[in-house]
């Protein structure tokens, strides 16, 4: 994003999960063309290590761990590995997420509950594990959370999404309050609906449902991982130096659309 100063993040870490594809392949892409040694982790290999040989071969610096953020041991393992290897993290972005579509009457617990695990559990404990370490430390630190404007008015057909969202959201704010006082900061950005590898497969398979919802949008496009970049090299960056427990929607007004129409 060349609206950013070129090395803005030289010399800082920044740690991104589900870093090999979709918006968090985007956000990898942009931080280490922005100068940060970027991590970035997920349970499958091969995405991230395409993603990592993107970041070297344009110049910049990236390495990779797998793991499930659901995984309590696995993740103490690998922010510990992290700390070992490349000195620490400055930057967070809970951006692992799953979701598929399913009235509520259909959805299986086990359903609901694995949605919860990957964006709320996982989100709790990747903040927990590099929190505590910032904390011990004294020093400062950004999180980003990848929330969705779902968390605000309902989520049809996506229940557990839509709660485990929600959830983000109050936690970024707790987070905010109980770590300010050492510099960390903690915000979300709420993305509309964005077409990626991922919500293409699981959520956007009906071009009627598609064009529906992009009718309904005041901009009139979904959101891009771009635009999502945008916001989280923002608020990671010194420009939002006084932002936290923020909850920025980044949806071309879709949120408002039954307010305007
Ligand atoms: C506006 C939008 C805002 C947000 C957008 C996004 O987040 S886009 C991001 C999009 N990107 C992603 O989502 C990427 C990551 N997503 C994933 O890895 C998977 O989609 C995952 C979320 C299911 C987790 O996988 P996993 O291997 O850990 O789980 P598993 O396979 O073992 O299933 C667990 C339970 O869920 C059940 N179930 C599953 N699918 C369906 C369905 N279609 N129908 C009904 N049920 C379904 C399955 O039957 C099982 O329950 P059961 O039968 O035991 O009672
Ligand atoms: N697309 C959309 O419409 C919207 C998406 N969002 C949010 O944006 C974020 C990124 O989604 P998007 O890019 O669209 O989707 P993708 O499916 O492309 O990306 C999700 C990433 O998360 C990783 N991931 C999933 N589960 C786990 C897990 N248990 N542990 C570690 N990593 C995991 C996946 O990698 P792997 O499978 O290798 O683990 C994948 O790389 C999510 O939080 C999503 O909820 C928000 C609003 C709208």
């Amino acid at each position: 994003m060349n609206v950013f100063q070129a090395g803005l993040f030289e010399g800082k870490v920044v740690l991104i999960t589900g870093g090999g594809t979709g918006i968090g392949r985007a956000l990898a892409l942009a931080f280490g063309e922005l100068g940060a040694m970027v991590v970035i982790a997920a349970r499958r290999e091969g995405p991230l290590s395409g993603v990592v040989k993107t970041i070297e071969d344009r110049g910049g610096r990236a390495c990779m761990y797998t793991l499930d953020v659901r995984d309590e041991a696995r993740v103490e393992e690998v922010v510990r590995g992290i700390w070992q290897d490349v000195g620490g993290v400055d930057v967070l972005v809970n951006n692992a997420g799953g979701n598929f579509m399913s009235p509520a009457v259909a959805m299986s617990a086990h359903g609901f509950r694995t949605v919860l695990d990957i964006n709320l559990v996982g989100t709790f404990l990747m903040s927990q594990a590099v929190g505590r370490r910032w904390l011990d430390e004294g020093r400062e630190g950004s999180i980003v959370n990848i929330s969705a404007t779902n968390a605000e008015y309902g989520s049809p057909l996506m229940a557990h999404s839509g709660a485990s969202k929600a959830g983000i959201n109050n936690l970024t704010q707790t987070l905010a309050v109980e770590w300010g006082g050492t510099g960390v900061r903690v915000n979300a950005v709420l993305p509309g609906p964005v077409r990626t590898e991922g919500s293409d497969e699981r959520l956007w398979t009906d071009a009627a449902l598609v064009e529906r919802v992009e009718e309904g949008i005041p901009l009139g496009r979904f959101t891009t991982p771009r635009d999502v970049v945008g916001v989280v090299v923002f608020l990671a960056s010194e420009a939002g130096a006084f932002l936290t427990g923020s909850l920025i929607a980044l949806d071309g007004g879709e949120r408002l659309r039954s307010l305007i129409f």
